[in-house]
Protein backbone atom coordinates (compact mmCIF):
# COMPACT_ATOMS: atom_id res chain seq x y z
CA UNK A 1 0.00 0.00 0.00
CA UNK A 2 1.20 3.73 -1.48
CA UNK A 3 1.00 4.65 2.76
CA UNK A 4 2.44 7.66 4.52
CA UNK A 5 0.59 6.95 8.00
CA UNK A 6 1.23 4.01 9.75
CA UNK A 7 -1.97 3.05 11.54
CA UNK A 8 -5.22 3.18 9.28
CA UNK A 9 -7.71 4.97 10.90
CA UNK A 10 -11.31 4.21 10.65
CA UNK A 11 -12.48 7.47 8.48
CA UNK A 12 -15.40 8.08 5.69
CA UNK A 13 -17.26 4.72 4.33
CA UNK A 14 -15.73 2.12 1.67
CA UNK A 15 -17.66 2.27 -1.36
CA UNK A 16 -18.71 -1.80 -0.66
CA UNK A 17 -20.54 -0.34 1.96
CA UNK A 18 -21.48 3.33 0.81
CA UNK A 19 -23.41 1.07 -2.69
CA UNK A 20 -25.49 -1.16 -0.52
CA UNK A 21 -27.79 0.95 1.34
CA UNK A 22 -30.72 0.74 -0.87
CA UNK A 23 -29.78 4.42 -2.56
CA UNK A 24 -28.86 5.06 -6.02
CA UNK A 25 -26.24 7.48 -5.91
CA UNK A 26 -24.90 9.82 -9.03
CA UNK A 27 -21.38 11.25 -9.35
CA UNK A 28 -22.12 14.95 -7.92
CA UNK A 29 -23.98 12.57 -4.23
CA UNK A 30 -20.43 11.22 -3.80
CA UNK A 31 -17.37 12.42 -2.43
CA UNK A 32 -13.64 11.11 -1.87
CA UNK A 33 -11.55 11.57 0.73
CA UNK A 34 -8.12 12.69 0.18
CA UNK A 35 -5.59 10.03 0.95
CA UNK A 36 -1.50 10.45 1.14
CA UNK A 37 0.33 11.94 -1.97
CA UNK A 38 4.19 10.86 -2.34
CA UNK A 39 4.43 11.71 -6.21
CA UNK A 40 4.20 14.56 -8.36
CA UNK A 41 0.83 15.29 -10.67
CA UNK A 42 3.13 14.33 -13.90
CA UNK A 43 3.76 11.06 -13.01
CA UNK A 44 0.19 10.06 -12.98
CA UNK A 45 -0.18 7.63 -15.81
CA UNK A 46 -3.55 7.76 -17.17
CA UNK A 47 -3.30 4.30 -19.48
CA UNK A 48 -6.06 2.03 -19.72
CA UNK A 49 -8.10 -0.67 -21.28
CA UNK A 50 -10.85 0.02 -23.28
CA UNK A 51 -11.80 -3.38 -24.10
CA UNK A 52 -10.36 -6.69 -23.16
CA UNK A 53 -7.35 -6.16 -26.13
CA UNK A 54 -7.32 -2.64 -27.15
CA UNK A 55 -5.39 -0.04 -24.70
CA UNK A 56 -5.44 3.50 -24.81
CA UNK A 57 -3.47 6.48 -23.06
CA UNK A 58 -6.16 8.58 -21.95
CA UNK A 59 -9.61 6.67 -20.91
CA UNK A 60 -11.57 9.06 -23.06
CA UNK A 61 -14.54 7.56 -25.53
CA UNK A 62 -16.49 9.76 -27.68
CA UNK A 63 -20.11 8.64 -27.80
CA UNK A 64 -21.33 6.90 -30.95
CA UNK A 65 -24.14 9.95 -31.49
CA UNK A 66 -24.56 12.27 -34.60
CA UNK A 67 -24.03 15.32 -33.11
CA UNK A 68 -20.79 13.51 -31.57
CA UNK A 69 -18.44 10.96 -33.47
CA UNK A 70 -17.75 11.21 -37.57
CA UNK A 71 -14.54 11.45 -39.02
CA UNK A 72 -13.47 14.34 -37.20
CA UNK A 73 -14.21 13.38 -33.77
CA UNK A 74 -12.70 10.15 -34.26
CA UNK A 75 -9.43 11.32 -35.57
CA UNK A 76 -8.87 14.17 -32.65
CA UNK A 77 -9.69 11.19 -30.20
CA UNK A 78 -7.15 9.18 -31.42
CA UNK A 79 -4.80 11.65 -32.03
CA UNK A 80 -5.24 12.19 -28.28
CA UNK A 81 -4.81 8.77 -27.48
CA UNK A 82 -8.52 8.12 -26.92
CA UNK A 83 -10.90 6.68 -29.29
CA UNK A 84 -14.15 7.92 -31.27
CA UNK A 85 -16.93 5.43 -31.99
CA UNK A 86 -18.68 6.45 -35.39
CA UNK A 87 -22.39 6.31 -34.78
CA UNK A 88 -24.71 4.31 -36.76
CA UNK A 89 -27.45 6.79 -37.70
CA UNK A 90 -26.91 6.59 -41.74
CA UNK A 91 -26.08 4.10 -44.29
CA UNK A 92 -23.24 1.87 -43.40
CA UNK A 93 -21.53 3.16 -46.67
CA UNK A 94 -21.29 6.44 -44.83
CA UNK A 95 -20.23 5.03 -42.04
CA UNK A 96 -17.45 3.24 -43.26
CA UNK A 97 -16.54 6.10 -44.91
CA UNK A 98 -15.92 8.11 -41.83
CA UNK A 99 -14.26 5.37 -40.60
CA UNK A 100 -11.75 5.72 -43.64
CA UNK A 101 -11.51 9.26 -43.78
CA UNK A 102 -10.33 8.71 -40.10
CA UNK A 103 -8.04 6.11 -39.70
CA UNK A 104 -6.29 7.07 -43.60
CA UNK A 105 -5.05 10.57 -41.99
CA UNK A 106 -1.33 10.86 -40.20
CA UNK A 107 -2.15 14.68 -39.05
CA UNK A 108 -4.77 15.15 -36.46
CA UNK A 109 -7.16 17.17 -37.85
CA UNK A 110 -9.49 17.01 -41.00
CA UNK A 111 -9.39 20.28 -43.60
CA UNK A 112 -12.73 19.86 -46.04
CA UNK A 113 -10.55 21.75 -48.82
CA UNK A 114 -13.00 23.10 -50.95
CA UNK A 115 -12.72 21.75 -54.76
CA UNK A 116 -13.87 22.97 -57.92
CA UNK A 117 -13.92 21.54 -61.43
CA UNK A 118 -11.58 23.32 -63.91
CA UNK A 119 -14.64 24.67 -65.96
CA UNK A 120 -16.33 25.98 -62.97
CA UNK A 121 -15.81 30.19 -62.25
CA UNK A 122 -16.22 31.71 -59.02
CA UNK A 123 -18.47 34.43 -58.52
CA UNK A 124 -18.15 35.33 -54.89
CA UNK A 125 -15.61 35.48 -51.87
CA UNK A 126 -17.99 33.23 -50.47
CA UNK A 127 -17.04 30.54 -52.47
CA UNK A 128 -13.22 30.59 -50.41
CA UNK A 129 -15.24 30.02 -47.48
CA UNK A 130 -12.22 30.16 -44.36
CA UNK A 131 -9.20 29.03 -46.72
CA UNK A 132 -6.85 30.76 -48.31
CA UNK A 133 -6.91 28.82 -51.61
CA UNK A 134 -9.39 26.42 -53.48
CA UNK A 135 -8.46 23.83 -54.87
CA UNK A 136 -9.02 22.11 -58.87
CA UNK A 137 -9.83 18.99 -59.50
CA UNK A 138 -10.30 16.83 -62.66
CA UNK A 139 -14.30 16.35 -61.80
CA UNK A 140 -14.37 19.14 -59.24
CA UNK A 141 -14.38 17.41 -56.50
CA UNK A 142 -11.72 15.68 -53.72
CA UNK A 143 -11.69 12.03 -55.08
CA UNK A 144 -10.16 13.03 -58.44
CA UNK A 145 -6.27 14.36 -59.48
CA UNK A 146 -5.15 17.94 -58.15
CA UNK A 147 -4.65 20.00 -61.25
CA UNK A 148 -4.14 22.97 -59.35
CA UNK A 149 -5.48 25.68 -57.02
CA UNK A 150 -6.79 28.99 -57.00
CA UNK A 151 -5.62 31.43 -54.64
CA UNK A 152 -7.88 33.63 -53.07
CA UNK A 153 -5.53 36.59 -53.73
CA UNK A 154 -4.91 36.36 -57.00
CA UNK A 155 -9.02 35.78 -57.50
CA UNK A 156 -9.67 38.97 -55.74
CA UNK A 157 -7.12 40.82 -58.68
CA UNK A 158 -8.78 39.33 -61.64
CA UNK A 159 -10.74 41.79 -63.45
CA UNK A 160 -13.11 39.46 -65.16
CA UNK A 161 -14.86 37.01 -62.04
CA UNK A 162 -16.82 35.47 -64.98
CA UNK A 163 -14.04 33.28 -66.85
CA UNK A 164 -13.63 29.94 -66.15
CA UNK A 165 -10.86 28.92 -63.76
CA UNK A 166 -8.66 26.68 -66.22
CA UNK A 167 -7.59 29.78 -67.49
CA UNK A 168 -5.87 31.23 -64.22
CA UNK A 169 -5.23 28.26 -62.12
CA UNK A 170 -1.40 28.03 -60.48
CA UNK A 171 -0.47 24.98 -61.81
CA UNK A 172 3.03 24.81 -60.20
CA UNK A 173 1.74 23.89 -56.66
CA UNK A 174 4.35 22.30 -54.11
CA UNK A 175 2.79 19.00 -52.85
CA UNK A 176 2.58 17.19 -49.73
CA UNK A 177 1.23 13.75 -49.04
CA UNK A 178 -1.33 12.36 -47.03
CA UNK A 179 1.31 10.09 -45.68
CA UNK A 180 3.16 13.55 -44.22
CA UNK A 181 2.83 13.83 -40.37
CA UNK A 182 2.24 16.90 -38.79
CA UNK A 183 5.97 17.34 -38.17
CA UNK A 184 6.72 16.94 -41.59
CA UNK A 185 4.08 19.21 -43.33
CA UNK A 186 5.00 21.59 -41.09
CA UNK A 187 8.60 21.43 -41.90
CA UNK A 188 7.95 21.47 -45.45
CA UNK A 189 5.90 24.56 -45.43
CA UNK A 190 8.52 26.22 -43.06
CA UNK A 191 11.81 25.06 -45.30
CA UNK A 192 9.85 26.04 -48.80
CA UNK A 193 8.46 29.80 -47.20
CA UNK A 194 4.55 28.56 -48.19
CA UNK A 195 1.67 29.38 -46.75
CA UNK A 196 -0.19 26.61 -47.78
CA UNK A 197 0.08 22.94 -48.89
CA UNK A 198 -2.06 20.38 -50.59
CA UNK A 199 -1.76 17.12 -48.83
CA UNK A 200 -2.81 14.47 -51.47
CA UNK A 201 -3.51 10.80 -51.92
CA UNK A 202 0.63 9.77 -53.14
CA UNK A 203 -1.70 6.62 -55.51
CA UNK A 204 -4.26 8.78 -57.40
CA UNK A 205 -3.23 12.00 -56.78
CA UNK A 206 -6.46 13.16 -54.97
CA UNK A 207 -7.13 15.55 -52.65
CA UNK A 208 -6.95 14.98 -48.86
CA UNK A 209 -6.37 17.93 -46.78
CA UNK A 210 -5.34 21.89 -47.44
CA UNK A 211 -2.89 21.69 -44.41
CA UNK A 212 -1.73 26.18 -43.61
CA UNK A 213 0.59 27.91 -41.87
CA UNK A 214 -2.30 28.97 -39.53
CA UNK A 215 -3.00 24.83 -38.75
CA UNK A 216 0.28 24.87 -37.67
CA UNK A 217 0.20 27.89 -35.39
CA UNK A 218 -3.27 26.53 -34.16
CA UNK A 219 -1.71 22.90 -33.33
CA UNK A 220 1.36 24.13 -31.81
CA UNK A 221 -0.59 26.57 -29.58
CA UNK A 222 -2.49 23.40 -27.95
CA UNK A 223 -1.22 21.10 -25.34
CA UNK A 224 1.50 18.53 -26.81
CA UNK A 225 0.20 15.41 -27.91
CA UNK A 226 0.69 11.81 -26.37
CA UNK A 227 0.40 9.00 -27.64
CA UNK A 228 -2.30 8.34 -30.22
CA UNK A 229 -3.90 5.22 -30.28
CA UNK A 230 -2.99 3.01 -33.37
CA UNK A 231 -4.09 -0.36 -34.49
CA UNK A 232 -2.29 -2.78 -35.20
CA UNK A 233 -2.79 -1.73 -38.90
CA UNK A 234 -0.55 1.53 -38.02
CA UNK A 235 -3.39 3.55 -38.06
CA UNK A 236 -5.63 5.52 -36.26
CA UNK A 237 -7.99 3.22 -33.87
CA UNK A 238 -11.75 4.06 -34.31
CA UNK A 239 -14.97 2.51 -33.45
CA UNK A 240 -18.25 1.84 -34.84
CA UNK A 241 -21.50 1.61 -33.61
CA UNK A 242 -24.13 -0.98 -34.91
CA UNK A 243 -27.23 -2.01 -33.43
CA UNK A 244 -28.75 -5.74 -33.08
CA UNK A 245 -31.30 -6.40 -36.31
CA UNK A 246 -30.15 -8.27 -38.59
CA UNK A 247 -29.49 -6.43 -41.60
CA UNK A 248 -26.55 -5.17 -39.09
CA UNK A 249 -24.65 -8.04 -39.94
CA UNK A 250 -24.33 -6.66 -43.58
CA UNK A 251 -23.46 -2.61 -42.16
CA UNK A 252 -20.91 -4.74 -39.88
CA UNK A 253 -19.25 -6.52 -42.62
CA UNK A 254 -18.51 -3.01 -44.53
CA UNK A 255 -17.27 -1.48 -41.31
CA UNK A 256 -14.56 -4.38 -40.79
CA UNK A 257 -13.40 -4.15 -44.40
CA UNK A 258 -13.19 -0.29 -43.43
CA UNK A 259 -11.08 -1.01 -40.78
CA UNK A 260 -12.77 -0.25 -37.65
CA UNK A 261 -11.22 -1.69 -34.66
CA UNK A 262 -13.59 -2.54 -32.30
CA UNK A 263 -17.25 -2.43 -32.49
CA UNK A 264 -19.91 -1.16 -30.17
CA UNK A 265 -23.84 -2.28 -29.82
CA UNK A 266 -25.92 0.44 -29.07
CA UNK A 267 -29.02 -0.27 -27.16
CA UNK A 268 -30.30 1.32 -23.97
CA UNK A 269 -31.03 -1.83 -22.40
CA UNK A 270 -28.40 -4.62 -23.90
CA UNK A 271 -29.94 -7.75 -21.42
CA UNK A 272 -31.69 -9.05 -24.58
CA UNK A 273 -31.60 -11.81 -26.45
CA UNK A 274 -31.01 -9.90 -29.66
CA UNK A 275 -28.04 -8.61 -28.20
CA UNK A 276 -26.46 -11.57 -26.89
CA UNK A 277 -27.14 -13.45 -30.42
CA UNK A 278 -25.45 -10.55 -32.13
CA UNK A 279 -22.37 -10.62 -29.67
CA UNK A 280 -21.71 -13.99 -30.14
CA UNK A 281 -22.33 -13.83 -34.00
CA UNK A 282 -19.69 -10.76 -34.19
CA UNK A 283 -17.07 -13.25 -32.07
CA UNK A 284 -17.69 -16.24 -34.30
CA UNK A 285 -17.52 -14.38 -37.94
CA UNK A 286 -14.41 -12.26 -36.46
CA UNK A 287 -12.81 -13.56 -33.69
CA UNK A 288 -10.10 -10.67 -33.92
CA UNK A 289 -12.86 -7.98 -33.26
CA UNK A 290 -13.16 -7.02 -30.02
CA UNK A 291 -17.02 -6.15 -29.25
CA UNK A 292 -18.33 -4.19 -26.72
CA UNK A 293 -22.10 -4.88 -25.25
CA UNK A 294 -24.16 -2.33 -23.28
CA UNK A 295 -25.91 -0.41 -22.05
CA UNK A 296 -26.13 -2.27 -18.86
CA UNK A 297 -26.17 -0.66 -14.82
CA UNK A 298 -26.86 -4.31 -13.02
CA UNK A 299 -24.52 -6.99 -12.13
CA UNK A 300 -27.02 -9.27 -13.31
CA UNK A 301 -27.14 -7.86 -16.97
CA UNK A 302 -23.60 -7.74 -17.06
CA UNK A 303 -23.08 -11.39 -16.54
CA UNK A 304 -25.64 -11.81 -19.10
CA UNK A 305 -23.15 -10.05 -21.51
CA UNK A 306 -20.03 -11.15 -20.11
CA UNK A 307 -20.69 -14.66 -20.62
CA UNK A 308 -21.97 -13.78 -24.33
CA UNK A 309 -18.40 -12.77 -24.82
CA UNK A 310 -18.51 -9.02 -24.66
CA UNK A 311 -14.78 -7.74 -24.67
CA UNK A 312 -15.87 -4.31 -22.98
CA UNK A 313 -19.08 -3.31 -21.24
CA UNK A 314 -20.71 0.61 -21.63
CA UNK A 315 -22.22 1.28 -18.35
CA UNK A 316 -25.20 4.08 -18.27
CA UNK A 317 -29.06 4.07 -18.25
CA UNK A 318 -30.78 7.33 -18.66
CA UNK A 319 -27.72 9.05 -17.31
CA UNK A 320 -27.06 10.98 -19.99
CA UNK A 321 -27.70 15.03 -20.19
CA UNK A 322 -30.08 14.32 -23.36
CA UNK A 323 -31.68 11.58 -21.72
CA UNK A 324 -35.43 10.75 -20.69
CA UNK A 325 -34.92 7.16 -20.01
CA UNK A 326 -35.88 7.35 -16.38
CA UNK A 327 -38.58 9.68 -16.71
CA UNK A 328 -40.49 7.80 -19.62
CA UNK A 329 -39.87 4.06 -18.88
CA UNK A 330 -39.23 4.51 -14.84
CA UNK A 331 -36.02 2.16 -15.55
CA UNK A 332 -32.24 3.01 -15.00
CA UNK A 333 -29.99 3.60 -12.39
CA UNK A 334 -27.90 6.69 -11.10
CA UNK A 335 -24.40 6.13 -12.64
CA UNK A 336 -22.14 6.57 -9.50
CA UNK A 337 -23.95 3.30 -8.31
CA UNK A 338 -23.95 1.47 -11.98
CA UNK A 339 -20.12 2.27 -12.56
CA UNK A 340 -19.47 0.97 -9.10
CA UNK A 341 -22.24 -1.98 -9.03
CA UNK A 342 -21.01 -3.73 -12.92
CA UNK A 343 -17.28 -2.50 -12.68
CA UNK A 344 -17.06 -5.32 -9.24
CA UNK A 345 -18.91 -7.57 -11.57
CA UNK A 346 -16.81 -7.16 -14.53
CA UNK A 347 -13.46 -6.91 -13.15
CA UNK A 348 -13.78 -10.53 -11.89
CA UNK A 349 -13.52 -11.80 -15.66
CA UNK A 350 -11.15 -8.71 -17.00
CA UNK A 351 -13.23 -7.02 -18.74
CA UNK A 352 -13.31 -3.08 -18.96
CA UNK A 353 -16.10 -1.10 -18.00
CA UNK A 354 -16.98 2.30 -20.23
CA UNK A 355 -18.69 4.44 -17.94
CA UNK A 356 -21.17 6.23 -20.42
CA UNK A 357 -23.01 9.39 -19.73
CA UNK A 358 -23.65 12.27 -17.22
CA UNK A 359 -20.43 13.27 -17.70
CA UNK A 360 -19.92 17.29 -16.95
CA UNK A 361 -16.58 18.30 -15.53
CA UNK A 362 -13.51 16.49 -14.66
CA UNK A 363 -14.75 15.35 -11.24
CA UNK A 364 -16.98 13.09 -12.90
CA UNK A 365 -14.40 11.55 -15.13
CA UNK A 366 -12.70 10.86 -11.86
CA UNK A 367 -15.04 9.48 -10.18
CA UNK A 368 -16.24 7.09 -12.66
CA UNK A 369 -12.61 5.66 -13.13
CA UNK A 370 -12.20 5.76 -9.49
CA UNK A 371 -15.43 3.80 -8.97
CA UNK A 372 -14.36 0.92 -11.08
CA UNK A 373 -14.70 2.23 -15.14
CA UNK A 374 -11.90 2.34 -17.18
CA UNK A 375 -12.88 4.67 -19.43
CA UNK A 376 -15.55 6.99 -19.30
CA UNK A 377 -17.68 7.93 -22.68
CA UNK A 378 -18.90 11.40 -23.49
CA UNK A 379 -21.87 13.62 -25.70
CA UNK A 380 -22.47 16.49 -24.14
CA UNK A 381 -18.89 16.97 -23.40
CA UNK A 382 -18.03 16.76 -26.45
CA UNK A 383 -20.72 18.28 -28.60
CA UNK A 384 -19.85 22.14 -28.41
CA UNK A 385 -16.07 20.99 -29.35
CA UNK A 386 -14.68 21.79 -33.19
CA UNK A 387 -14.74 18.29 -34.28
CA UNK A 388 -18.41 17.79 -33.64
CA UNK A 389 -20.35 17.08 -36.88
CA UNK A 390 -23.03 20.44 -37.35
CA UNK A 391 -22.19 23.99 -37.47
CA UNK A 392 -21.86 26.72 -34.68
CA UNK A 393 -24.89 28.95 -34.82
CA UNK A 394 -24.56 32.10 -32.77
CA UNK A 395 -28.01 33.13 -30.00
CA UNK A 396 -27.77 35.25 -27.41
CA UNK A 397 -23.85 36.90 -28.59
CA UNK A 398 -22.48 33.14 -27.92
CA UNK A 399 -21.41 30.43 -30.42
CA UNK A 400 -23.54 26.96 -29.83
CA UNK A 401 -23.61 23.77 -31.34
CA UNK A 402 -27.11 21.36 -31.76
CA UNK A 403 -26.93 18.24 -29.64
CA UNK A 404 -29.33 15.95 -29.48
CA UNK A 405 -30.18 11.97 -27.91
CA UNK A 406 -30.46 9.36 -30.62
CA UNK A 407 -33.79 8.42 -28.98
CA UNK A 408 -35.31 11.65 -29.29
CA UNK A 409 -37.79 11.92 -32.39
CA UNK A 410 -35.52 14.12 -34.48
CA UNK A 411 -33.20 11.62 -34.55
CA UNK A 412 -35.32 8.61 -34.50
CA UNK A 413 -36.79 10.16 -37.70
CA UNK A 414 -33.74 10.57 -39.52
CA UNK A 415 -31.80 7.41 -39.47
CA UNK A 416 -33.34 4.80 -36.90
CA UNK A 417 -36.12 4.69 -39.33
CA UNK A 418 -33.30 1.64 -40.79
CA UNK A 419 -33.62 1.06 -37.12
CA UNK A 420 -37.17 0.57 -36.78
CA UNK A 421 -37.55 -0.65 -40.24
CA UNK A 422 -40.66 -3.35 -41.37
CA UNK A 423 -41.62 -1.63 -38.28
CA UNK A 424 -43.52 1.23 -39.68
CA UNK A 425 -46.81 0.98 -37.83
CA UNK A 426 -44.87 1.13 -34.49
CA UNK A 427 -45.51 4.18 -32.61
CA UNK A 428 -42.36 6.38 -31.78
CA UNK A 429 -42.11 7.17 -28.56
CA UNK A 430 -39.05 9.62 -27.21
CA UNK A 431 -36.06 8.75 -24.90
CA UNK A 432 -34.62 11.72 -25.82
CA UNK A 433 -34.38 15.47 -26.62
CA UNK A 434 -32.98 17.92 -29.39
CA UNK A 435 -30.97 21.10 -27.35
CA UNK A 436 -27.73 22.48 -28.40
CA UNK A 437 -24.37 23.13 -26.09
CA UNK A 438 -21.58 25.74 -25.89
CA UNK A 439 -18.73 26.33 -28.28
CA UNK A 440 -15.89 24.71 -26.57
CA UNK A 441 -13.27 24.89 -29.01
CA UNK A 442 -11.11 22.46 -30.19
CA UNK A 443 -10.73 18.46 -28.52
CA UNK A 444 -7.51 18.94 -28.85
CA UNK A 445 -6.78 21.65 -26.69
CA UNK A 446 -9.45 20.94 -23.81
CA UNK A 447 -8.96 17.13 -23.30
CA UNK A 448 -5.39 17.56 -22.37
CA UNK A 449 -6.28 20.34 -19.97
CA UNK A 450 -9.14 18.20 -18.55
CA UNK A 451 -7.03 15.24 -18.08
CA UNK A 452 -3.80 17.15 -16.26
CA UNK A 453 -6.97 17.64 -13.99
CA UNK A 454 -7.90 14.30 -13.72
CA UNK A 455 -4.54 13.49 -12.96
CA UNK A 456 -4.39 16.15 -9.57
CA UNK A 457 -7.87 14.14 -8.77
CA UNK A 458 -5.56 11.22 -9.19
CA UNK A 459 -2.55 12.50 -6.81
CA UNK A 460 -4.91 13.79 -3.93
CA UNK A 461 -6.03 10.18 -3.90
CA UNK A 462 -2.98 8.70 -3.50
CA UNK A 463 -3.37 6.93 -7.01
CA UNK A 464 -0.48 6.77 -9.43
CA UNK A 465 -2.56 4.88 -12.62
CA UNK A 466 -6.21 3.28 -13.13
CA UNK A 467 -4.90 0.15 -12.18
CA UNK A 468 -3.79 1.40 -8.46
CA UNK A 469 -6.91 3.88 -7.96
CA UNK A 470 -8.71 0.13 -8.87
CA UNK A 471 -7.05 -1.86 -6.35
CA UNK A 472 -7.33 1.41 -3.47
CA UNK A 473 -11.56 0.83 -4.03
CA UNK A 474 -11.22 -2.80 -3.75
CA UNK A 475 -8.81 -3.01 -0.80
CA UNK A 476 -11.50 -0.57 0.99
CA UNK A 477 -8.03 1.77 1.40
CA UNK A 478 -11.01 4.43 -0.83
CA UNK A 479 -12.71 5.99 1.74
CA UNK A 480 -15.93 7.65 0.63
CA UNK A 481 -19.12 10.05 1.97
CA UNK A 482 -22.57 10.70 0.43
CA UNK A 483 -22.86 14.56 0.12
CA UNK A 484 -25.53 16.15 1.86
CA UNK A 485 -27.85 18.98 -1.03
CA UNK A 486 -25.66 21.44 1.79
CA UNK A 487 -22.46 19.96 1.17
CA UNK A 488 -22.98 19.72 -2.68
CA UNK A 489 -23.78 23.71 -2.50
CA UNK A 490 -20.74 24.61 -0.21
CA UNK A 491 -18.66 21.94 -2.76
CA UNK A 492 -19.90 24.60 -5.58
CA UNK A 493 -19.29 28.30 -6.16
CA UNK A 494 -21.17 30.18 -3.60
CA UNK A 495 -21.61 33.45 -1.29
CA UNK A 496 -20.13 35.36 -4.55
CA UNK A 497 -21.27 38.86 -5.54
CA UNK A 498 -19.61 38.16 -8.85
CA UNK A 499 -17.49 35.25 -10.65
CA UNK A 500 -15.44 34.00 -13.57
CA UNK A 501 -15.60 30.60 -14.40
CA UNK A 502 -12.08 29.99 -16.57
CA UNK A 503 -11.12 26.41 -15.93
CA UNK A 504 -7.53 27.02 -17.57
N1 LIG B 1 -27.83 4.99 -22.45
C1 LIG B 1 -29.08 5.31 -22.30
O1 LIG B 1 -29.54 5.60 -21.21
C2 LIG B 1 -29.99 5.37 -23.48
C3 LIG B 1 -29.52 5.40 -24.76
N2 LIG B 1 -30.37 5.53 -25.83
C4 LIG B 1 -29.80 5.61 -27.17
O2 LIG B 1 -30.85 5.73 -28.11
C5 LIG B 1 -30.65 4.87 -29.22
C6 LIG B 1 -31.78 3.87 -29.36
O3 LIG B 1 -31.72 2.97 -28.28
P1 LIG B 1 -32.74 1.76 -28.17
O4 LIG B 1 -34.11 2.22 -28.48
O5 LIG B 1 -32.50 1.12 -26.88
O6 LIG B 1 -32.23 0.83 -29.36
P2 LIG B 1 -32.40 -0.72 -29.63
O7 LIG B 1 -32.04 -0.93 -31.05
O8 LIG B 1 -31.69 -1.54 -28.64
O9 LIG B 1 -33.92 -0.99 -29.40
C7 LIG B 1 -34.98 -0.51 -30.20
C8 LIG B 1 -36.13 -1.53 -30.15
O10 LIG B 1 -35.85 -2.58 -31.06
C9 LIG B 1 -35.89 -3.84 -30.40
N3 LIG B 1 -34.91 -4.73 -31.04
C10 LIG B 1 -33.55 -4.60 -31.01
N4 LIG B 1 -32.97 -5.57 -31.73
C11 LIG B 1 -33.97 -6.33 -32.26
C12 LIG B 1 -34.01 -7.49 -33.09
N5 LIG B 1 -32.89 -8.06 -33.52
N6 LIG B 1 -35.23 -7.99 -33.41
C13 LIG B 1 -36.34 -7.41 -32.97
N7 LIG B 1 -36.39 -6.33 -32.17
C14 LIG B 1 -35.21 -5.79 -31.82
C15 LIG B 1 -35.61 -3.51 -28.95
O11 LIG B 1 -36.08 -4.50 -28.09
C16 LIG B 1 -36.33 -2.19 -28.78
O12 LIG B 1 -37.69 -2.37 -28.58
C17 LIG B 1 -29.28 4.26 -28.99
O13 LIG B 1 -28.34 5.05 -29.67
C18 LIG B 1 -29.06 4.34 -27.50
O14 LIG B 1 -27.69 4.44 -27.16
C19 LIG B 1 -31.70 5.56 -25.66
C20 LIG B 1 -32.24 5.52 -24.42
C21 LIG B 1 -31.44 5.41 -23.22
O1 LIG C 1 -32.01 8.18 -22.70
C1 LIG C 1 -31.33 8.47 -23.68
N1 LIG C 1 -31.96 8.97 -24.74
C2 LIG C 1 -31.32 9.31 -25.88
O2 LIG C 1 -31.94 9.77 -26.82
C3 LIG C 1 -29.91 9.13 -25.89
N2 LIG C 1 -28.98 9.35 -26.84
C4 LIG C 1 -27.80 9.01 -26.25
N3 LIG C 1 -27.97 8.59 -25.01
C5 LIG C 1 -26.98 8.19 -24.04
O3 LIG C 1 -26.42 9.36 -23.46
C6 LIG C 1 -24.98 9.29 -23.55
C7 LIG C 1 -24.36 10.67 -23.58
O4 LIG C 1 -24.63 11.35 -22.39
P1 LIG C 1 -23.93 12.74 -21.99
O5 LIG C 1 -24.44 13.78 -22.93
O6 LIG C 1 -24.35 13.01 -20.60
O7 LIG C 1 -22.45 12.53 -22.14
C8 LIG C 1 -24.76 8.47 -24.80
O8 LIG C 1 -23.48 7.93 -24.88
C9 LIG C 1 -25.87 7.42 -24.70
O9 LIG C 1 -25.55 6.36 -23.85
C10 LIG C 1 -29.28 8.65 -24.76
N4 LIG C 1 -29.98 8.31 -23.67
K1 LIG D 1 -30.92 12.19 -17.81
Amino acid sequence: MRNGVVVEIEDGFSANRLFNQGYSYTYDDVIFLPHYIDFPTDSVDLTTQFTRNLKLSIPCVSSPMDTVTESSMALAMAALGGIGIVHNNNTSSDQALAIRSAKSRKIPFISDPICISPNDSIDSVEEFGSKPCVFVTESGNSKSKLLGVVLKSDWEKLSDKDVAVRDYISKEVILGSSNNSFEQAASILQAQKLEYLPLVNEVDGSVVDLFTTSDVERILGFPKLGNPSLGTDGEFMVGAAIGTREQEKERLEHLVKAGTNVVVLDSSQGNSIYQIEMIKYVKKTYPNLDVVGGNVVTAYQAQNLIQAGADGLRVGMGSGSICTTQEVCAVGRGQATAVYKVSSIAAQSGVPVIADGGIANSGHIVKALVLGASTVMMGSFLAGSNEAPGVYESQGGRLIKKYRGMGSLEAMTKGSDARYLGDTSKLKVAQGVVGAVADKGSVLKFIPYTMQAVKQGFQDLGAPSVESAHSLLNSSVLRLEVRTGAAQVEGGIHDLVYYEKKSF
